[in-house]
């Protein structure tokens, strides 16, 4: 279970995340959704401590997160992977080398530095590359895959880490609807298959939607919903994401788009439909 309580971050001006508190348990999917500058990479940033928290808690199995330091910290951050929406993997090395960076948080400096993986290591880092479909790419170098390969390789370092959360921060939005699918697909699999808590980002409702158990909601940092999908009124998607009343709400729609364009200009549904068509014609 991992119970978040009373969670801020502060910078200079605004709070990003405010006074959340929330109950996870082991093995559940949740999507977080809100527009852009809502709070949600710095959420998530807080669960791993790559930000630290402001004012407020972090318990996984008992112990403050918040509160870990040196050895206890690097602990953490290896039960708790995260992967990103630009998947930074090392381009220059090859996919298995990739892979085995995640096993990096199970050795000693010494071994760190010298990249010693085990023969069990490796044939670890291939069954995961075989579940993501991409055990073929082991020898190539990571910089000539495609986006969603890349992201597919990502998930497969997290995974030989033996995370028990994982953490993605917006693992789709720079990915194709078909790869967006596979890469959806692939973490809703790890979640069901091994029972990792998967929080992830997202900057579509509609995906949202299709994978998670639970979606919460954030609105300038502050925990706006929390509930199933089905809970999810239109009426509610609207205020999360400030749609005006008269405009016409997609649930396709991108967080970025939703907060960086005007509402006059922004294309509804029926403009994106002529456009289609005058394609066509
Ligand atoms: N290091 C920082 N220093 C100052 N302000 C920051 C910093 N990081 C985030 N913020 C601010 O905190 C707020 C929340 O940012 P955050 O990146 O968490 O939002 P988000 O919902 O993930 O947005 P996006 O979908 O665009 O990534 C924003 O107003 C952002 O400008």
């Amino acid at each position: 279970m991992l119970k978040i309580e009373h969670l801020t971050k502060s910078f200079a001006t605004r709070n990003a995340v405010s006074d959340i508190s929330l109950s996870i348990p082991q093995g559940q999917m949740v999507g977080i959704i809100g527009r852009s500058g809502a709070g949600k990479s710095t959420l998530l940033r807080m669960l791993n401590r790559l930000a630290d928290p402001t004012s407020g808690s972090i318990y996984f199995e008992n112990r403050d997160i918040a509160k870990l330091s040196g050895k206890a910290l690097y602990e953490w951050r290896a039960s708790c992977a995260m992967v990103f929406q630009q998947f930074n993997l090392v381009g220059r090395l090859d996919v298995l080398t990739n892979v085995l960076t995640g096993r990096l948080y199970h050795h000693g400096i010494m071994s760190s530095m010298l990249q010693m993986f085990s023969a069990s290591e490796r044939a670890f880092a291939i069954k995961a590359l075989d579940r993501l479909g991409m055990a073929h790419t082991a020898l190539q170098q990571a910089d000539t895959l495609s986006g969603g390969q890349m992201q597919r390789v990502a998930i497969a370092r997290a995974l030989v880490q033996q995370p028990k959360i994982l953490l993605a921060d917006e693992p789709i939005a720079s990915l194709d609807p078909l790869n967006a699918k596979i890469v959806m697909d692939a973490l809703r699999t790890i979640n069901r298959e091994d029972g990792i808590t998967v929080l992830a980002n997202l900057h579509t409702l509609d995906t949202a939607r299709t994978y998670c158990d639970r979606i919460i909601g954030l609105q300038d940092g502050v925990l706006v919903f929390d509930g199933p999908p089905e809970k999810l009124t239109l009426e509610m998607a609207r205020e999360i994401y400030g749609a005006e009343a008269e405009e016409a709400f997609s649930e396709g729609m991108t967080s970025t788009a939703l907060a960086g364009v005007p509402a006059k200009e922004r294309l509804t549904e029926r403009d994106l439909q002529r456009h289609s068509d005058m394609s066509m014609s």
